[in-house]
């Protein structure tokens, strides 16, 4: 089993990006449907994946908004918890948030999704979000204000 080699990668993280309209004037944010598993299809969440091992996770990232949405994506900062960088969601799973924008491409549900949308900042409340997603959403307010 691998796992406790210095250079493995832990196996419970989930990164995920915040894609809004604009970094530097963030008014929409794009908002992803989830189509499976059956418990979690019709969901909303932030467009990510689980990090492979010896991936990093900024390149895990990368990969998955290349498969999932078929767009490529300028990082902005991470939106970090009160007590660190990682928030608990589903399945004891941890998941890091960056901000982000797209720089190239148009964003579709090619894997993993039914629908995408962009939605206003003041309107996100208003999708049936995961619900670990609801305090994230917080601070993706805060952090876009
Ligand atoms: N992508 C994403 N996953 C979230 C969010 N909130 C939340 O609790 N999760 C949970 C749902 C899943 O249990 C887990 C992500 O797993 P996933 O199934 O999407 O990962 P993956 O695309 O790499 O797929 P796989 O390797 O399991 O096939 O994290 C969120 O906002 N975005």
């Amino acid at each position: 089993m691998t796992g406790t080699g210095a250079t493995a990668t832990d196996r419970r993280l989930v990164v995920a990006a915040a894609i809004w309209d604009s970094l530097e004037r963030p008014s929409a944010m794009l908002c992803a449907q989830r189509s499976a598993p059956p418990e979690l299809a019709g969901r909303w969440e932030l467009p990510g994946g689980k990090v492979e091992p010896d991936e990093a996770p900024e390149a895990a990232l990368h990969r998955e908004l290349a498969e999932e949405l078929g767009i490529k994506v300028r990082l902005g900062p991470v939106v970090p918890t009160a007590e660190g960088a990682d928030w608990p969601i589903l399945h004891h799973l941890r998941m890091r948030v960056w901000l982000a924008e797209v720089t190239s491409g148009v964003a579709e549900a090619l894997q993993d999704h039914a629908e995408l949308r962009w939605v206003a900042r003041d309107e996100l409340d208003d999708l049936d979000w995961l619900d670990p997603d609801r305090p994230i959403l917080r601070a993706l307010r805060a952090a876009t204000r």
